[in-house]
């Protein structure tokens, strides 16, 4: 099929090159110029493992290429394929301008008929509006159709989730057009589920919010256990072995942060208040969340009220490990928090640094590895859990610290690896260890 494939982000981009990959004949569009010149190099221009790869490959291959020109991008395809961003509104909902602008930048282009394929995450009745919206500008006689196909990748091992997800949902209301839809997924050889436009749209958001809801629950379960005496990963582990529960985002720390957990379930609030109907459960998720992501901050301040004259060691600052995405990373309110009381901070992360500096304030020092983050430092806090920082020696926080204490927000070290070591060791929900 030849495909056009609207915003190179996290997720047009993946989207564009794994078609390509199966055979598609694809073209991607963005209006970022500086973007689609560093593409057009074979240049990926966010990091997730084996994209370069793919983006090389097709485009040697003839199959893939990327232009800033809907007159270029459009011409021929059979498929577009919508993967603008879709970020919070101030009111928490949705905002849905970069969708209206590639909306009618499709109406005064488009000169043939075409399926139009929504991947961006978009409130219920969406899709209905955007195949609205095009036909109102079309030119007469040219027909859309319009299939609702959400995303569920996940950053960091997006196009590894791509090949392997658990499903792809389409829906729409056109029989034909789910047809070819079920039909350009089909060498992905994954599960389709195939449903109206309005109850795909729902299934994103109902499957995000759920996922949310989990990590809340765990990390009130965390909050209680540490102040009874129990292991929130032992609870995680004996629970999740419950095949109705699943150990799967059972894993407690500083909370969900990234594009989509915290924008997804405010719009999800959103759309029901736009029918009267109020989500109580919800509102918990995302208040336990606030909470949740300043726990870490707020215990290092309960036992050093005044940080200044503290340095501070800032281990990983992406909002998950394997990305270089910081889009509402806890992180930007930890470390504002530290800032505050004092602290002076000096941060490593693997990849997100470069794009930390853009976000974080400008009094924290960069540093390109963890011993040179922890030299000297009165405390070390860490905030994702790289494979770096997981596999990184606890026995050389004694050696490079000045004392050996480690906050961290992620629980990357049992209770066992910690015992026995001269680290004072605070984490989430389990008992301090080795506390002077
Ligand atoms: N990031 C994820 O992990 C993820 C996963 C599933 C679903 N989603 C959803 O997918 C959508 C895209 O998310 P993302 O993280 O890839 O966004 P992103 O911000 O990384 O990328 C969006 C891209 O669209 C481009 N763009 C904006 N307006 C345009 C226009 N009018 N024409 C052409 N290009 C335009 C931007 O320049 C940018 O490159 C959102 O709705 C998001 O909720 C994201
Ligand atoms: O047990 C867990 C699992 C995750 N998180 C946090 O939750 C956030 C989101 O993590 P994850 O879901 O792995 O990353 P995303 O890339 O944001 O992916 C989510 O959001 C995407 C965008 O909608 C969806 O496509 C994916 O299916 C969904 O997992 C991160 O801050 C994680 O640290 C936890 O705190 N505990």
């Amino acid at each position: 099929m030849k495909i056009a494939v609207i915003g190179t982000g996290y997720v047009g981009l993946v989207t564009g090159v794994t078609l390509a990959e199966i055979g598609h004949q694809v073209t991607c569009i963005d209006v970022d110029k500086e973007k689609v010149e560093t593409l057009n190099k074979g240049i990926s221009p966010i990091y997730e493992e084996g994209l370069t790869e793919l983006i090389q490959k097709n485009l040697d291959g003839g199959n893939l290429a990327f232009t800033s020109s809907y007159q270029q991008g459009l011409q021929g395809k059979d498929i577009v394929y919508l993967a603008v961003g879709t970020p919070q509104g101030e009111d928490g909902s949705a905002d849905l301008t970069y969708i209206h602008k590639a909306c009618d930048s499709i109406a005064e282009t488009l000169q043939n008929d075409v399926i139009i394929v929504t991947k961006s995450t978009v409130p219920v009745g969406t899709n209905s509006y955007i195949k609205k919206r095009i036909e109102d500008k079309l030119a007469a006689g040219i027909k859309v159709e319009i299939v609702s196909n959400p995303e569920f990748l996940r950053q960091g091992s997006a196009v590894y989730d791509t090949f392997n997800g658990d499903r792809i949902v389409i829906g729409s209301d056109s029989p034909e057009a789910l047809r070819a839809i079920a039909e350009v997924n089909a060498p992905f050889n994954l599960p389709i589920v195939q449903t109206d436009l309005k109850s795909a749209e729902m299934i994103k958001y109902a499957s995000n919010a759920f996922l949310a809801t989990k990590i809340s629950f765990i990390n009130e379960i965390a909050n209680l256990s540490e102040r009874v005496g129990a292991n929130v990963d032992l609870v995680a582990d004996g629970m999740g072995m419950d095949k109705r529960i699943g150990r799967a985002f059972l894993n407690a720390g500083a909370g969900f942060g990234g594009s989509c957990f915290p924008k997804d379930t405010n719009a999800l609030i959103s759309i029901g208040k736009e029918v009267d109907y109020t989500m109580p459960l919800l509102e918990s998720v995302i208040n336990v969340n606030n909470k949740q992501r300043g726990i870490i901050a707020e215990k290092v301040i309960e036992q050093y009220p005044d940080l200044s004259g503290k340095q501070v060691a800032v281990l990983g600052l992406a909002f998950k490990p394997n990305t270089d995405d910081m889009r509402d990373a806890p992180s930007i309110h930890i470390t504002e928090r530290l800032l505050e009381k004092g602290a002076t901070l000096r941060a490593y992360d693997p990849v997100a640094m470069d794009n930390a500096k853009k976000v974080l304030s400008n009094k924290i020092e960069y540093v390109k590895d963890i011993e040179s983050a922890i030299a000297d430092a009165d405390l070390a806090i860490i905030l994702t859990e790289w494979d770096v920082i997981k596999e990184f020696p606890l026995s050389a926080y004694k050696k490079y610290m000045k004392k050996a204490v480690l906050f961290d927000g992620r629980n990357c070290f049992t209770i066992d690896q910690v015992a026995g070591t001269d680290v004072e060791y605070h984490s989430i929900g389990r008992p301090v260890e080795n506390d002077a």
